[in-house]
């Protein structure tokens, strides 16, 4: 289990991150979520024990992690880490960097579990190819796979998919947090897209303003979004007498109070986003076929 108690960092005077407290089962999976620049990747260096806390404390278990003051070398053998940038071996092949830290005394195993691992980022047909010929997506699974390859008990990820494109991305997700999930390895996921956390967080941490604004399970953040920033990494949303509401629970109706004026309609496949105004303030709800700007409409929340 990870516990973080209190934790309080700075790089240099002022405070990244305070206050921050969260655990984190066996084989969990924890997303943090936040703007660009509230400390995501910050927590993540921290929790791997690359920085030493100004305040507060970190455990797997009985271990302490402890930042380089106390460690020569950075890092435990529990605890895996893929950044943002991936240090990979560029001469070699992918297999050869998957299987790098396996074993050389047992061969067949090595081969067994490098192969597993290519097949779940998705990169067979790479496997012999040598990695610096590879795109940045191509790069960021091999990264995966690496850190995956001694099993560790925990695992940290920076926006582990956001190289990879869209045609490849759902799968990956799927096939990677399956992997994670079925051997009980703890994940935590730094992530800026939804796709990352639904369906696959146990829990999601909200940072804003160095703290933690809200901690919960993904349903029940979407559900009841209780802060703007909550509701904007879901979607589109409006805020009607203080409530908040995404586009798709508002409608229109012929005759409500609120009588707005169309101003764009963005094609999202199986819907139109239709952006509407009334007296300077923009509202934003989906309907199904398109609507032209100028269009007088009613809307009204969903029942
Ligand atoms: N090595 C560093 N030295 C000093 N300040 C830093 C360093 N790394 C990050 N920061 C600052 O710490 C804050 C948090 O940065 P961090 O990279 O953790 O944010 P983030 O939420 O991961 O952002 P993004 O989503 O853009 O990756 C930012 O204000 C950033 O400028």
């Amino acid at each position: 289990m990870l516990i973080v108690k209190n934790l309080k960092f700075s790089y240099k005077k002022t405070a990244v991150l305070k206050n921050i407290s969260f655990d984190a089962n066996q084989g969990e999976n924890v997303a943090i979520i936040g703007e660009s620049g509230s400390g995501k990747s910050t927590l993540l260096k921290v929790l791997y024990g690359e920085y030493d806390l100004d305040e507060g404390h970190i455990f797997w278990n009985d271990n302490e992690i402890l930042g380089p003051k106390f460690n020569l070398v950075v890092g435990y053998d529990f605890m895996k880490y893929v950044a943002q940038e991936f240090d990979l071996m560029p001469f070699i092949t992918v297999e050869e960097n998957i299987g790098k830290f396996l074993s050389r005394f047992y061969p067949e195993e090595k081969h067994r579990r490098t192969q597993e691992l290519i097949e779940v980022v998705e990169l067979t047909e790479f496997a012999k190819t040598k990695v610096k010929t590879l795109s940045g997506g191509q790069k960021q699974r091999v990264a995966l796979a690496r850190a995956l390859a001694k099993q560790p008990e925990i695992i940290l990820l920076d926006e582990p998919f956001s190289h990879i494109d869209n045609f490849k991305k759902q799968s990956l997700r799927r096939s990677v947090f399956k992997y994670l999930k079925d051997n009980h390895i703890t994940c935590i996921v730094a992530t800026h897209d939804k796709e990352d956390v639904l369906g696959y967080a146990d829990q999601m941490i909200v940072l804003n303003n160095n703290k933690i604004a809200v901690k919960d399970t993904p349903e029940q953040l979407y559900k009841h979004p209780k802060t703007p920033l909550v509701a904007s990494f879901f979607g589109e949303f409006n805020v009607i007498n203080n409530q908040i509401y995404y586009a798709h629970q508002l409608e229109v109706v012929n005759d409500s109070e609120l009588k707005m004026t169309v101003t764009n309609a963005y094609y999202k496949g199986h819907y139109f986003l239709i952006e509407a105004e009334l007296n300077g303030e923009h509202m934003f709800f989906e309907h199904p076929k398109s609507l032209k700007p100028g269009t007088e409409i009613c809307l009204a929340i969903k029942k």
